[in-house]
């Protein structure tokens, strides 16, 4: 037997060993966390041994050899092949390396790079020493903020004992003979949730009993200004829609968003499991509601998976989208509503106000002008209707279905507060002035 298979064999021995003594209920999981686990395992080693030759001397690996920064002690970046469609991989550091830099090696201009990203981000042996699904901790993290944001390295949490469980995007597999939590609201409580938080996008695909038990299990958090909600590399417990106040996130101490009311954050780490993405904190005194994780498992994610998953496909064939990053465009996700007018159907007519912008999900269109005719032609990726919304006017066209059309459609408020750089895009764009 060549060396190459015995290790080979050798490795799924320890695995199943491992399995044995653990037992974990999600067998993907676990393997997918063990190989990571290894992977990371090897590549230290061989970074050590780099290092040692390199102190004698010697070139070991030619091409990844000698980092370029100061600070050589660190472990080089080095990118998991399954993380690319979260939104927490997405880490602008790690596509930086030039050709002759290698796949492993730090991008120059990268002050500390990330420790080997597990499966949704988080680092791969935190997430293999616990898989254990009912290994988990509810508390309520909320800490005040006393000084400014520190730069957290991308590698915040790896040595810590994490209870990071390994359940999948099956939100009813290990939740056994869970029962919502009921919190005794008061009536001016239920009424201030109704007319506002109620109306958060994400439970806009709920049916009116679980919007029920969702309402009932969410809890009241008054925070008073710099408050950190949520700490970066730290585990999901809450997921949190904004009734009062502003909330900032930093990414390894870099400002990437505010929110306001009517917003929802903290949803991230509750989906995939994972370390939280991002800090969050209260730049004005906040009223929030949270929502425990097992009640946003069990209720909500399933349908904002799907609808993320689903939109991310279509948002690849939308040009003008391009600009937004992929967390930008999973809020934006949350936020449209398909629909389908059979061929003939004016889906806004010129004059109207306009309450809606479209982007076409199949199908077609064509553009009408009074006294014009037929001025334009629009098929899947295209937008339209943005125009109202822009300049606050009447429509300035008709706009029908050609053929069975499906959009993607989003009201005035998330048009605003969703497709903030891309405003810009669709003013340049501007039809009328083509
Ligand atoms: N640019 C961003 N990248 C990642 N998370 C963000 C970003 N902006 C806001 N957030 C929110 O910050 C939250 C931090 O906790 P989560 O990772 O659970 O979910 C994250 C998102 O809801
Ligand atoms: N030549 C055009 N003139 C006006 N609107 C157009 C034209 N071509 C496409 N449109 C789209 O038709 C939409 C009609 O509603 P809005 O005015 O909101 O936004 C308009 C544009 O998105």
């Amino acid at each position: 037997m060549s060396q190459s298979n015995y290790n080979y064999v050798d490795e799924l021995a320890q695995l199943n060993k491992d399995i044995l003594a653990k037992n974990p209920a999600d067998i993907l999981q676990f393997c997918s966390n063990y190989f990571l686990a290894r992977l990371e395992d090897q590549r230290k080693q061989l970074w050590n041994q780099q290092q040692r030759a390199s102190a004698a001397g010697i070139t070991l690996f030619p091409r990844h050899s000698v980092p370029r920064q100061s600070n050589s002690h660190a472990f080089p970046a080095f990118k998991t092949p399954f993380g690319d469609n979260d939104p927490h991989s997405e880490d602008p550091h790690h596509d930086k390396h030039t050709e002759d830099e290698g796949p492993g090696a730090p991008a120059a201009s990268v002050p500390t790079p990330g420790l080997f990203r597990g499966t949704f981000g988080a680092p791969a042996s935190s997430l293999a020493r616990s898989v254990d699904p009912s290994d988990k901790s509810e508390s309520d993290t909320i800490a005040p903020l006393g000084a400014k944001i520190s730069k957290l390295p991308a590698h915040f949490n790896a040595n810590r004992r994490t209870s990071v469980s390994a359940e999948t995007l099956n939100p009813n597999k290990f939740l056994g003979d869970w029962k919502p939590p009921v919190r005794n609201l008061t009536s001016e409580q239920l009424s201030r949730l109704n007319s506002s938080v109620a109306k958060n996008f994400l439970f806009g695909q709920l049916d009116d009993e679980e919007l029920n038990t969702v309402i009932h299990a969410l809890e009241e958090k008054r925070l008073p200004q710099n408050t950190e909600i949520i700490k970066q590399g730290d585990e999901g417990d809450f997921f949190y829609v904004i009734e009062k106040g502003e909330v900032d996130f930093y990414v390894n101490g870099d400002k990437v968003n505010t929110s306001g009311p009517g917003s929802s954050f903290g949803e991230l780490a509750l989906m995939y499991n994972s370390f939280r993405a991002a800090t969050a904190v209260a730049t004005t005194d906040c009223v929030l509601w949270a929502l425990d994780r097992l009640t946003f498992r069990r209720i909500l994610l399933e349908g904002t998976a799907k609808k993320r998953a689903m939109y991310e496909v279509f948002f690849k064939d939308v040009p003008v989208l391009a600009s937004l990053s992929a967390y930008e465009k999973s809020k934006l996700a949350d936020a449209l509503v398909s629909k389908t007018f059979q061929p003939g159907t004016p889906v806004v007519v010129e004059g109207d106000v306009g309450e809606n912008f479209y982007f076409i999900e199949s199908g077609t269109a064509e553009v009408s002008k009074e006294g014009e005719g037929v001025v334009s032609h629009l098929a899947k990726g295209d937008y339209f209707g943005e125009l109202a919304l822009l300049n606050d006017s009447p429509r300035k066209a008709t706009v029908t279905a050609s053929s069975v059309l499906k959009v993607a459609t989003l009201g005035k408020s998330g048009f605003q507060r969703l497709l903030g750089p891309v405003v810009e895009v669709l003013k340049r764009q501007d039809p009328t002035h083509q």
